[in-house]
């Protein structure tokens, strides 16, 4: 019989908050201590015991810490060919689908829980990864043509991302900044609903951070007021999205999820946004959530960090993507329009992706859109040779760059936020204040050591001469640190200090677009936030941005942190730092060890 929720029965790990970083500060003491007892704990119960296997399972903890869901046995073994059979030997360790605290798959080892998640996972994706009950390209060609228009002569990729979706009770659209993604998936939800009919489709918005909801509510109701639709159809589109914590009903004080296989959401349609962020233990608890019918699509840029807990689920999800012949035809039945040539599906989800690649808001020439490209290519040469050619900022310029000492930065940083802290002296409305905040930001790799967020913070109040020696002054910006679902605060939310008539208040931006405020002594931890980590600033989105290069040897120095650092800004980015580490950066392209890939592989892989 199924357990209301498969994933009940095991223990949970704490999750990382942040990435731990610079690499000095990966010592044993950042490491929880529980693997070491664990280890030792559960290494008594086996007959035989193997301090190897042991050592494997602490290592097995500690490997989610880096990212990864799972390792290599043989790689950690003296005699790598014994490995197997000696991990089979092993009370400890299982095989798929037997009860033991590791789990052995395919020659990687995994902790039973992370191993169970993936497997789960791909197999419910690869269960909906196919045409919804009674679809009919005729009629799905029917909405496209009604919420795209007539097909152009050009190829577009946005109709082709509409109807691959349309066609598939699982999606994934993913897309750089400015692709249309927001627009894809509003059309989308208007085609679902034309050919809905009868009762009303249940739709449903998440995301997975309350900033990154609130930006997808407000993209969202822009687009439902730019698109040319009937006023009829745009109503019934959601344009208020949560987080997935909420939608899966997160009972405190871990009493688990409301929501799970055995009792489903109430939903006919999930679109998750920055999907890229979401990590394997939630998105495996999202999809078992589902109710069987249930369409689930997902938005992202697979180019940006993965999320911080384990697994590189969205890259993995996107990867080997192509398409049959037969679907082929299928979806140019559906657009109007012959698909582009390409490759068949390595991935047997690879069908179900698509990929946007056209920016609307940076136009060929723009001076972010070619650094973001650049760096997406891992050009490093071409890289250096932008950031060398930049003018220094203080200028309107799109592109500048700096590298000078940390009096100069603290003056840059300093100057951005002058006209906000005008709107917190003019006393302006708390949505302006707000909104003025978030035109400039200062983002870091790190959080710790020179440079970190922790250190700029203090600099930049010293030097915008705000009183940082009190804990707490109208117009200090703090970013949550935890989770506190009674508040309906989470990790990462932005909320600003202002006088109110009852005093001090933190106010933050709700989805809705309002304002709620509360005293700050109920605040859950927090930090002040002028300058964040690249990894918090995910999902979000500034006029400007001073990007604050890691030093070329930081494990954080990757390509895929500085793409998103970059594409954090709208408008104009100064990168500080030594243009070598910008080149560093681009050429660092770590992996984290999942089998989620593997397992979606059309033609399973060798271990
Ligand atoms: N096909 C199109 N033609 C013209 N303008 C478009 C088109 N698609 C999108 N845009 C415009 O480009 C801008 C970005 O679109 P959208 O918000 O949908 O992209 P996105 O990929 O969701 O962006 P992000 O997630 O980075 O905010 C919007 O102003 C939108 O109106």
């Amino acid at each position: 019989m199924m357990t209301p929720d498969l994933f009940d029965d095991l223990p949970d790990l704490p999750p990382p908050a942040e990435p731990v970083a610079p690499p000095a500060a990966i010592a044993p003491t950042a490491m929880p201590r529980l693997p070491g007892h664990l280890a030792a704990a559960l290494g008594a119960l086996a007959p035989q015991r193997d301090s190897w296997v042991e050592q494997l399972l602490a290592d097995c903890v500690r490997a989610l810490y880096d990212g990864d869901v799972c390792l290599h046995p043989g790689s950690r073994a003296d005699r790598p060919a014994d490995a197997e059979s000696r991990l089979r030997a092993s009370a400890l360790v299982g095989a798929p689908g037997e009860v033991a605290p590791l789990i052995l798959d395919h020659g990687w080892l995994y902790l039973a829980r992370y191993q169970q998640f993936e497997q789960r996972l791909a197999e419910q994706l690869l269960a909906r990864a196919r045409p919804p009950a009674g679809f009919d390209p005729q009629r799905a060609r029917a909405a496209i043509d009604h919420v795209f228009g007539p097909p152009p002569a050009a190829h577009d990729g946005q109709r082709l991302a509409a109807a691959s979706a349309l066609a598939s009770s699982f999606a994934i659209i993913s897309g750089g900044p400015g692709t249309g993604k927001t627009t894809t998936v509003t059309r989308l939800m208007a085609a679902l609903v034309e050919l809905g009919g009868q009762p009303p489709l249940r739709l449903r918005l998440a995301a997975p951070t309350g900033k990154a909801a609130a930006r997808m509510s407000e993209s969202i109701r822009q687009q439902k007021a730019r698109l040319p639709l009937p006023p009829a159809l745009l109503a019934q589109l959601p344009d208020s999205a949560q987080t997935l914590h909420r939608l899966l009903g997160v009972q405190p004080n871990g009493g688990g999820f409301r929501h799970h296989a055995g009792r489903p959401l109430d939903l006919d349609v999930l679109v998750i946004d920055e999907a890229s962020m979401v990590d394997l233990a939630l998105l495996a608890r999202v999809v078992d959530a589902l109710p069987p019918d249930a369409r689930l699509i997902l938005l992202g840029d697979k180019d940006q960090l993965d999320a911080v807990e384990a697994g590189s689920v969205f890259p993995a999800l996107c990867a080997g993507r192509g398409l049959e012949a037969d679907t082929r035809a299928m979806l140019a039945t559906v657009t109007g329009q012959t698909p582009p040539d390409g490759p068949l599906p390595a991935s047997r989800l690879g069908q179900v992706v698509a990929v946007l690649t056209h920016s609307h808001r940076f136009g060929a020439d723009s001076a972010i859109g070619q650094l973001a490209r650049d760096i997406h290519t891992g050009n490093g040469e071409a890289v250096a040779g932008r950031l060398a050619a930049a003018p220094a900022p203080g200028g309107d310029d799109a592109l500048s760059a700096g590298n000078g000492t940390p009096a100069a930065l603290e003056r840059i940083a300093a100057d951005g936020y002058r006209a906000y802290l005008a709107c917190v002296h003019h006393g302006d409305e708390p949505a302006a204040v707000l909104a003025a905040f978030d035109r400039f930001r200062v983002l870091s790799a790190h959080r710790d050591g020179p440079d970190g967020v922790t250190q700029l913070n203090a600099r930049i109040e010293r030097a915008l001469h705000l009183p940082a020696d009190r804990p707490q002054y109208p117009g200090r910006p703090v970013i949550v640190r935890e989770n506190d679902y009674a508040l309906g605060l989470f990790n990462g939310d932005i909320g600003i200090l202002l006088d109110t008539p009852a005093g001090l208040r933190a106010h933050f931006a709700e989805a809705d677009g309002g304002v709620r405020h509360l005293s700050p002594a109920r605040l859950p931890a927090h930090d002040t936030a002028f300058a964040m980590t690249v990894h918090k600033s995910q999902g979000s989105e500034f006029d400007r941005v001073l990007c604050v290069l890691p030093p070329a040897d930081s494990p954080l120095a990757t390509r895929a942190l500085f793409y998103t650092a970059v594409t954090r800004a709208r408008h104009a980015v100064c990168v500080w730092g030594d243009p070598a580490a910008a080149r560093a950066a681009v050429m660092q392209v770590p992996t984290r060890q999942s089998g989620l890939a593997r397992r979606l592989q059309v033609t399973p892989g060798p271990a």
